[in-house]
């Protein structure tokens, strides 16, 4: 009988053994899926699915799932990327808390997925932490200050002058219909900008019978953007990234030596860009060693940056080459989708609006005849409604920004634990301010769906009673965006010279309201496209 039981035993070993490890395995599983959900299990949230949390009610509602959570949960609430729990933040005192008040436990931004595996975004400002991120900043910011900005002028006009004598061949190209894909030459005209201010290079893109290398270089540059997708709809080694994120560098050093993968095609794209700006840095080294930079009068940003690597020993370790490279291509990469959307979506609300549209033209007529330059000064005083509201902020611009807001959500991440708006948050929280809630608050901006440039008046009631920090687009405290200023100049000097030329006209073949697409930031998913009308002189 003995025997028998210990033959029974020994033929139930190995399936125990078995259904053990199994167990075991399932129990790590579920603590390493569960435990960045364990920290903030508190704050309010919809019933994450597993695995993907709640990816398919942003693929089914868009930027918007936002709104509709903050309305259901508060000002404070979960949203689970995949395996990552965000605590998203949709309250403008709140806000102030998590940007300004306490930015010494939260100092630096979350690494999302889809930038995990790529150095030329990694170490620009924008992901650098702590010491070496404020180290950064302190040595670039004089390169954002008015007096540096307001030297740019001329070269900014230029580009967007080239950009406005693209308008009528554009148009051209559709000859049944004259639509101009306006989109299309805000992106061109905003990278152009870029090439010149940051790398000191004409990327050509809004001169006809110009392309080739440049117009290259750029293709490879907006594919390696718009392939930062935050859904499932990216590259399988970020999607697996979103739902187990030690899984993500194992599965893109295996993907990108497949061919045909999204990840060997970004992988592709990624080393040849880096490789292209390594050229630029590289030989825009060589020409300074052999005095053949016009020493002292480039202003682009990559001379600025290679004089202050050659101050110091300390700056020089600061600003390896490869922070230089990441430094030089984050213009390219912060600098040109958010500005040409600003630019393009301002455009599209005045078109729609001609109370609004009478008003600017009223004042940019006002300004001078037509093809009169503003300068820097005259920019900041002298266009009170495009520009109403003082310093940085402009009205109309404002206005759409708001309307339309490019960066939905800004991450961060705590460093320690902190206590915000009744809850405590432990180390290592993805904790996410969200703009773009704040700008469809009723109680911040009556009749939020309503475009009304008027709101930002600093005269009306609605503007004096809001709090400062329920708009946001540019960020808030020390970590806000150090171009704000950059972007502010170059879009109301392109509002200036294009209504000195053109009106426009919404094109009856574009949906209503436009389509938008989430990526890093917000675009539209079939453009902005408008028919341009020329002013006649006099
Ligand atoms: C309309 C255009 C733009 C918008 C809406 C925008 C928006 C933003 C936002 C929301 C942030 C995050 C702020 C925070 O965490 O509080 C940011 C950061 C940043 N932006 Fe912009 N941006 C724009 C244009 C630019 C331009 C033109 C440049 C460069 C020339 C630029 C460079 C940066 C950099 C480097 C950071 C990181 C700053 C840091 O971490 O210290 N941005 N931007």
């Amino acid at each position: 009988m003995e025997m028998a039981g210990v033959a029974g035993t020994e033929a139930w070993l190995p399936y125990a053994t078995t259904v053990a490890s199994c167990a075991v395995g399932m129990v790590f599983f579920l603590l390493y899926f569960y435990s960045p959900h364990w920290g903030v299990r508190g704050v309010p949230g919809p019933p994450a699915l597993p695995v993907v949390g709640h990816l398919p009610l942003l693929a089914w509602y868009g930027p918007d799932v936002f709104c509709l959570l903050a309305k259901k949960y508060g000002p404070i609430f979960r949203f689970h990327l995949g395996r990552q729990p965000l605590v998203i933040v949709a309250d403008p005192e709140l806000c102030r808390e998590v940007g300004v008040r306490q930015f010494k436990s939260i100092p630096n931004r979350s690494l999302p997925a889809p930038i995990a595996g790529s150095p030329l975004h990694q170490k620009g400002l924008f992901f650098t932490r702590d010491e070496r991120w404020s180290a950064m900043r302190n040595t670039i910011i004089s390169l954002y200050q008015p007096s540096h900005l307001a030297g740019l002028v001329p070269t900014m006009q230029r580009c967007i002058e080239r950009s406005a004598d693209a308008i009528p061949a554009a148009a051209a190209v559709h000859q049944e219909h004259g639509d101009v894909d306006f989109s299309d030459l805000s992106l061109k005209l905003a990278t152009d900008v870029i090439g010149q201010t940051a790398f000191g290079v004409d990327f050509g893109l809004t001169a006809s019978g110009r392309g080739g290398e440049a117009a290259e270089f750029i293709r490879e540059h907006v594919h390696s953007t718009t392939s930062l997708k935050m859904d499932l709809s990216a590259p399988l080694s970020v999607a697996l990234g979103l739902v187990a994120p030690a899984l993500q560098g194992p599965a893109r050093r295996l993907l990108r030596r497949v061919p045909g993968t999204a990840d060997w095609r970004v992988a592709r794209t990624n080393e040849r860009l880096r490789a292209r700006v390594d050229e630029i840095v590289a030989a825009r080294g060589r020409d300074r060693s052999r005095g053949r930079d016009g020493e002292g009068k480039r202003r682009d940003f990559l001379s600025a940056v290679l004089d202050a690597r050659g101050r110091s020993a300390a700056l020089r370790e600061l600003l390896t080459p490869d922070h230089v490279s990441a430094l030089t291509y984050e213009h390219l990469l912060a600098g040109s989708a958010t500005t040409a959307f600003t630019l393009s979506s301002t455009v599209y609300l005045v078109a729609g609006h001609p109370e609004v549209e009478a008003k600017l033209l009223a004042e940019v007529d006002g300004f001078g005849p037509r093809g009169a330059v503003p300068t820097a000064d005259d920019l900041q005083h002298r266009f009170p409604y495009l520009d109403q509201a003082s310093k940085d902020s402009a009205t109309i611009i404002k206005e759409a920004m708001r309307f339309y807001t490019v960066s939905p959500l800004i991450s961060r991440v705590t460093s320690q634990q902190v206590e915000l708006g009744g809850y405590t948050l432990p180390k290592g929280t993805w904790l996410w301010m969200a703009p773009g809630v704040l700008a469809r608050d009723a109680a911040s901006f009556r009749d939020p769906g309503a475009f009304r440039p008027e709101r930002f008046d600093p005269a009306c009631e609605e503007q004096r009673r809001r709090h400062p920090c329920a708009h946001i687009p540019f960020g808030v405290g020390p970590r806000a965006c150090v171009g704000q200023r950059f972007a502010l100049q170059e879009v109301k000097l392109s509002m200036v010279h294009l209504y000195q030329r053109f009106v426009f006209r919404r094109s009856p073949r574009m949906e209503s309201p436009p389509e938008l697409q989430f990526g890093i930031v917000l675009h539209f998913k079939n453009g902005i496209k408008l028919v341009a009308i020329e002013r006649r002189v006099g």
